[in-house]
């Protein structure tokens, strides 16, 4: 039974004390469930925020980080400045880092490599543009962001890999895959990594789905056999939404 795993990207919103306050909001959110809550925070925030976590089930996430340890790599976080904070999560590969940071399946790859190492949990983003999924090819691009982000990542590891799917064209613009299409697209990533872990693994790998979910249509997506959570963006910014969410 795979737990389920909802995270909030909170992306380039919140200054500290409008975090803390946002965190003071949903902490107890994770006492009465059997979710595991994880919030993503701005690299500026993560100290604060860690402290105010303190005593709750709430999980802290960074947004991104660096593969290298340290070096001369102006503006970027590594996985020890992240472990030193007691970050648990690191979202890895945001569609939106792909686009504006040049972001390759490479760099994903070494990334998680590198979380790993660090004993910091990946949470994968992959997804297709709507052109993509036009031409039919989505299964196609996702099964080589897929391949390729868990080249030489052992199967013991594998137990400490999210992964989320987020269709390009559902994030922040209010359209949501509808719930077959996201569990369809879902199911074909859990095969793609039964193929390459087997079965076992692949029946305990947890795979999000992100992309415009709301409390209003959480719990259909949350109700599908292959979907194990939601990575939201717009909806964790307010405490009740966040909530909400996660008490599908
Ligand atoms: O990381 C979160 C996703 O990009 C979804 O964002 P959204 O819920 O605002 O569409």
């Amino acid at each position: 039974m795979r737990k389920p795993i909802i995270a909030g990207n909170w992306k380039m919103h919140n200054t500290i004390e409008e975090g803390i306050k946002l965190v003071r909001e949903i902490k107890s959110v994770a006492d009465n469930t059997d979710v595991e809550v994880v919030v993503c925070v701005p690299f500026t925030s993560l100290s604060e925020i860690k402290k105010e976590l303190q005593g709750t089930k709430v999980k802290l996430g960074a947004q991104n980080m660096h593969w290298e340890e340290k070096g001369a790599y102006t503006g970027e976080i590594s996985p020890v400045m992240l472990k030193e904070i007691g970050v648990d999560y690191v979202i890895i590969g945001h569609s939106e880092r792909r686009q504006y940071f040049n972001e390759t399946d490479e760099t994903v790859n070494k990334k998680v490599i590198s979380a790993l190492k660090y004993g910091i949990k990946p949470i994968i983003c992959v997804g297709e543009t709507l052109e993509q999924r036009e031409k039919n090819i989505e299964k196609d691009v996702v099964s080589k962001q897929i391949i390729k982000a868990l080249e030489n990542v052992s199967a013991e590891d594998m137990l400490n890999v999210v992964i989320a799917y987020e269709p390009i064209w559902a994030i922040g613009t209010g359209k949501t895959a509808s719930s077959k299409d996201a569990n369809d697209m879902i199911s074909f990533i859990r095969e793609t990594i039964r193929g390459k872990y087997g079965v076992d693994i692949s029946e305990e790998v947890r795979i999000q789905y992100g992309g415009s979910v709301k409390p209003h249509n959480v719990t259909e997506l949350m109700n599908e056999s292959d979907i194990d959570g939601a990575l939201v963006g717009g909806a964790s910014l307010k405490a009740e939404d966040f909530i909400n969410i996660v008490n599908f």
